[in-house]
Order: C-alpha cells, then sequence, then structure tokens
C-alpha cells in the first residue's frame, strides 16, 4: 500500500481514537449533571427532546398549509373552514410552545450550571484537601494543571449545560429535516451532508490544532494574567509605585501577548480561508438540489407545498449545521477539561500512608530521633544531608544557622509535610510513616515564619490552630494573653468578633499583630499536644513584645517538647540545646555556653551579633 493509503489510515485511526475518547469523556460527564441536579435535568431533558421537532413540524404544516391553499385555488378541492382552521390551530400551537419554552429551558439551565459548577468545584477542593503532604503544591507540572482546572472550572460546566441545551435541539431539527426532505429525492439529504461534512471535519481540525497551540501558549497567557495582576492587586501597589515598576511589567505583557497573538493569528488566518473553500463546496450541493425541486415543481411532479418545505428545511439544516458546529467546538474544549478534571480526581497522593495506623505514643517516652535524615525537594537540590539527632520530651531546643540552612525544611519533616528522601525520622521507636498523618500532626502547634492571615474574625482566627476552641472563648483569650495580643483584642470594639483583612472590609492589623494572632494560633493547641514549633516567633515584634515572649517562655512551652527557630540568638541562650545548620548540614550542637567554648560557627554567629550592638 502507498504511503498516501497508509498515512489515510493512520489519520482516520487517530480520528476514530479521539471521538471514541471524547465519548467516553461525554459519557462520564452527563451523571455529573444527573447528581447535581436530578429534577432540573429531567425537565431539560424533556423540554429539549419538545424543542428538537418543534421545527420539522412547523414546517411540515406550513407545508399542508400551502398545499391545501394551492388546491383550492386550482379547484382541485373545495375550500373547507374545518380543514384549515385546524392546520392553522396546528401551527399556532406549535409557534406558542416555540415561544413558550426557551425562558423554562433557560431557568433549568441556569439552575443546573450553577449546582454543577458548585459540585465540581466542591470535588476540586475535596481532592486538594486529600493531599496529605505539601508535595504536590510544589511540583510545578502539577500545579499548573491544578491552577488551570480551578480557573476553568468557574465556566466551563456553564458550556458543557448551553451545549447539550443548544447542540440537542440542533441535532435533532437537522435530523428531522433531513427526514422532511428525503420524499423529495432521496439522494438530497445525502447531498447536503456529503457536501457539508467536509467542512465540518476542516473546522474541527483547525480549531483542534488552535486548542494545541493555544495549550502550548499557555505559559504566556499565565504571564500575562500574572503581570496584570502586578499592577492590579493591593499586595503589589506600593512596590510598584515605589520602584516605578508599572512600564516594566505592561512591556513584559506586551512581550507575553505579541508571542502568543502571532501562533493564534496565522491559525485562524488558516481556519477562515479553508472554512470559506468548503462553504462553496457546500454552497454548490445545495444549488443543484434547489434546482433539482424547483424543476420537479415545474413538471407538476411536486407540490408547491414541498418547494417551501425544501426551502424552510434547507434553510433550517444550514443555519443549525452552523451552530451545532460552533457547539462541538466549544464542546470539545469543555471536555477537555472534563479530561483534566477527571485525571486530577484520580491523581494519586505522593505520600505513603500506613494502613493500620500505629498508635501516637501519649506522652512520648524516648524521644524524637532523626538518623541520618536526606531531604531534596522536587528540584533536586539537597536542603538537608545526614541530619543526626534526638529531640527529648520536655526539651527545648534551638535551631540557628544561615538563610537557606535548612532550619525550616527540617520542622516540615517533623510535621511531616514532607518524608525524607533518605534516612530516618522515628518517635519512641516506630517510624513516623507508620502514624495516622492526622492525630501525628495533632500533636503539634505550629506557627511559620510564613504564617498566613486569614480574612476571619479574631476568635476565627485563632481557633483555626484547634477548631474545638471555635466557641470556646475563654480558651481563645488564654492563648491570645500568651501571645501579647489580648489587650490589642480588647481595645477593639467588637473585640474577638471583630472581622480582619481588607478583602471583606474587616479590619487591617501591622506585621507584628499579625504575627501575634499566628502566635496565639499555635498556642491554643494547647490541650493533647506535645509539640511546639516556632519559627521565627518574633521576627516582626517590638523588643518589648519579644522580651515579654522569651522572658516567659518555659510558662508558655510548659511540659511541651519545643523548637525554636531563630537569627536572634540572643533569646537562644536559654535553649536547652541548639543545633546549628549549615548548609543542610548539622555541624555544631550543645548549650549556649558549650557551642561559646568551641569557638565554631555559633560563636562566630554569636560575635557578629554582639558587635551590633556595642556603641
Ligand atoms: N519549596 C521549596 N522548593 C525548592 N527549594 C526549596 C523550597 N523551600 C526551601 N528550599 C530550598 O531549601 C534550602 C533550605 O531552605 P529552608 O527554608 O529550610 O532554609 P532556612 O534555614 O529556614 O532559611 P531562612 O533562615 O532563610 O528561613 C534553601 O536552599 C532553599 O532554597
Amino acid at each position: 500500500m502507498g504511503s498516501w493509503a497508509n498515512n489515510l489510515i493512520t489519520r482516520l485511526k487517530k480520528t476514530v481514537y479521539l471521538i471514541c475518547n471524547y465519548a467516553k469523556i461525554f459519557c462520564r460527564s452527563i451523571p455529573l449533571l444527573w447528581k447535581a441536579a436530578p429534577r432540573e435535568t429531567i425537565f431539560l431533558a424533556i423540554a429539549l427532546l419538545l424543542q428538537s421537532f418543534i421545527p420539522a413540524i412547523a414546517v411540515w404544516i406550513n407545508k399542508q398549509v400551502v398545499d391545501t391553499v394551492a388546491d383550492i385555488l386550482s379547484s382541485v378541492k373545495e375550500y373547507n373552514f374545518w380543514t384549515l382552521g385546524s392546520l392553522v390551530s396546528l401551527w399556532v400551537g406549535t409557534i406558542f410552545l416555540e415561544s413558550l419554552l426557551p425562558p423554562w429551558v433557560e431557568l433549568a439551565h441556569r439552575n443546573i450550571s450553577e449546582k454543577l459548577i458548585a459540585d465540581l468545584n466542591l470535588k476540586i477542593m475535596l481532592k486538594a484537601n486529600s493531599f496529605v503532604d505539601i508535595n504536590r503544591f510544589e511540583d510545578s507540572h502539577f500545579y499548573d494543571e491544578l491552577q488551570i482546572i480551578q480557573e476553568q472550572s468557574a465556566y466551563q460546566p456553564r458550556y458543557l449545560l448551553s451545549v447539550l441545551t443548544e447542540g440537542i435541539p440542533e441535532l435533532f431539527t437537522i435530523i428531522s429535516m433531513l427526514v422532511l426532505v428525503s420524499p423529495l429525492g432521496w439522494w438530497i439529504p445525502l447531498l447536503i451532508l456529503a457536501t457539508s461534512l467536509p467542512q465540518t471535519y476542516v473546522s474541527f481540525k483547525i480549531q483542534w490544532d488552535a486548542w494545541q497551540a493555544l495549550s502550548q501558549k499557555s505559559p504566556q497567557a499565565r504571564r500575562m494574567q500574572y503581570y496584570a495582576s502586578l499592577l492590579l492587586t493591593d499586595t503589589y501597589a506600593k512596590e510598584v509605585r515605589l520602584f516605578g515598576l508599572g512600564s516594566l511589567f505592561t512591556q513584559r505583557y506586551l512581550e507575553a501577548f505579541q508571542d502568543k497573538y502571532q501562533t493564534m493569528r496565522r491559525l485562524r488566518g488558516k481556519q477562515a480561508f479553508a472554512f470559506s473553500g468548503f462553504a462553496a463546496l457546500s454552497a454548490a450541493g445545495n444549488a443543484f438540489a434547489f434546482y433539482s425541486v424547483v424543476q420537479q415543481a415545474f413538471t407538476g411532479k411536486l407540490t408547491p407545498g414541498s418547494v417551501m418545505l425544501f426551502i424552510q428545511s434547507l434553510a433550517y439544516i444550514q443555519q443549525n449545521l452552523t451552530y451545532l458546529l460552533h457547539n462541538c467546538f466549544i464542546l470539545q474544549e469543555t471536555l477537555l477539561f472534563m479530561e483534566r478534571f477527571f485525571k486530577f480526581l484520580i491523581s494519586k497522593n505522593t505520600m505513603s500512608v500506613t494502613i493500620p495506623a500505629k498508635p501516637v505514643p501519649y506522652p512520648i517516652e524516648s524521644g524524637i530521633v532523626f538518623e541520618n535524615v536526606n531531604f531534596a525537594y522536587p528540584d533536586g537540590r539537597l536542603a538537608l544531608a545526614g541530619i543526626s539527632f534526638t529531640l527529648h520530651p520536655g526539651e527545648i531546643v534551638a535551631l540557628v544557622g544561615e538563610n537557606g540552612a535548612g532550619k525550616t525544611t527540617l520542622v516540615k519533616l517533623l510535621a511531616r509535610l514532607y518524608d525524607p528522601t533518605g534516612g530516618n525520622i522515628s518517635v519512641d521507636g516506630e517510624s513516623l510513616k507508620n502514624f495516622d498523618i492526622a492525630v501525628w500532626r495533632r500533636q503539634i502547634g505550629v506557627l511559620f515564619q510564613d504564617f498566613c492571615r486569614y480574612s476571619l474574625t479574631i476568635a476565627e482566627n485563632i481557633s483555626l490552630g484547634d477548631i474545638e476552641a471555635m466557641d470556646d472563648l475563654e480558651r481563645l483569650k488564654k492563648a491570645a494573653e500568651k501571645s501579647g495580643i489580648a489587650d490589642k483584642v480588647e481595645s477593639l470594639p467588637e473585640q474577638y468578633f471583630t472581622l480582619l483583612g481588607k478583602q471583606f472590609g474587616g479590619t487591617e492589623l501591622s506585621g507584628g499583630e499579625w504575627q501575634k494572632l499566628a502566635l496565639a494560633r499555635a498556642f491554643v493547641r494547647e490541650e493533647g499536644s506535645q509539640i511546639l514549633i516556632l519559627d521565627e516567633p518574633t521576627a516582626a515584634l517590638d523588643p518589648r513584645s519579644e522580651y515579654e515572649i522569651y522572658s516567659h517562655f518555659f510558662d508558655l512551652v510548659r511540659g511541651k517538647t519545643a523548637i525554636l527557630v531563630t537569627h536572634r540568638l540572643a533569646s537562644v541562650k536559654m535553649a536547652d540545646r541548639i543545633l546549628v545548620l549549615k548548609a543542610g548540614k548539622l555541624i555544631e550542637e550543645g548549650t549556649h555556653e558549650q557551642l561559646l567554648e568551641k569557638g565554631g560557627e555559633y560563636a562566630t554567629l554569636w560575635n557578629m551579633q554582639v558587635e551590633q550592638y556595642k556603641f
């Protein structure tokens, strides 16, 4: 067989595969509508079926009316009021139904699409929440996919419904019109289809190419969005103005736009060109069919009503084919979104979970042991290498070291936000991996240096540390007092019920006040937790607040194993032990005095800080 034929077979196979794949996704998507809104879906299906056949019934009635009138005029039949009256009543009935249905179809469409959007978004949120580690969010490919799904879930489900509510009646109208014209000549529907389908196929193919090009250019589209957000969101407003960054970002926006636009412009040109060529073929086919019908009418083989039926049917077929084609494009894009959505729903957790889990020791007796622990982030760089130490119950340990030394990474491993890529972490001799992750995390109160600021009330902001404390104002107040934010809260008119954050018109706090609130969140998890991790807890605090926190530190962490990550060496003096990290390695370990005596890295850092305070 020649290479031309081979090529054709490969293309055909590919097309069949694509169509089967789309059909599969379509069949998986429809039950989602049913689940989101069963009653509305039944109503919509019935209304759509009615809508689909109304045009064919109307055209058929028109034919009967014209033929009856022609017969009466040519005296073939006698004028009969009842025949004409019933035809007119039927015609009025179909026209009435045609105008009655759309508002109800629209209502059902909107109700279902709103429910469907909420349903899909909930599924996405629940799935994202089921990832127990944060690796997924740091895998750039996966994160990109998640962003696209999140963005498109706001409108693609609506498109799916639009396509169904418009496309189904269009398809049935085309079929019923083809059936109606077939008595005029068996070859007429075939000719109309044969001259219209190449146009449909080519448009489809070009649309597919355009979609692929668009997804290849999606980094550019996302960059455009990013540069726009730099000029349009409050987070960047200060720096953009002070550093005069407006023109740089608009320039970058334009560069990304040009890159995407040039590709799309070429493809759209190709599409218009191919479309026009095949439109001419379709027009020639229709003209031939029209000529044949009119000629048969001249020779008396067809009635005037049949000519009108042909003209009206052809108009309906042409119009609905164009609309259907457009809807197929949209459906194709929607099905690609649904494919992404389904893939996302079956994506696996990257962290292994042991079932059944071992009970977490309470209290921890012998301690938490890091044994030769290594960790590399997804980009492959080693952030921790060969870390070994033991955290004894009730001990206060300070982690110090230069920026990027691996301190935060180490506490993330302890909270099991990641698993080590080498070595092991164990608690009372049992690997951390064997515990129920949620139960283990409940043992930990934590404040990260990049803590979150929630646009919720103060009480809610604190209680997020332990949602069981949500209604226990006394517990929340105690945590607020420990972190030093209680006085500020009590000075506000609505106190603990003050809404925070500008997003919903709440009050704004200063950076240090937000940090104290986050600290209160770590303290509220007091009951039942055994470990307290504070990563730079006082970075944004004024000297007085910092002094107050550290002078009561033993009180604050009472009975817990505490890990304190800080650059302020004056505040680590009271720690039972200090671990010094450098470039991912544990290089020194001991009390403040021992490390000073040793004269190593810690002593150097200490002396540098002491120098700063000398006058
Ligand atoms: N999410 C991440 N993906 C890739 N690399 C990361 C990520 N987070 C941190 N790193 C890298 O891991 C190393 C250790 O970072 P880590 O945040 O643990 O340092 P740190 O000691 O807490 O620093 P700092 O004192 O600045 O807070 C750094 O080189 C950093 O670039």
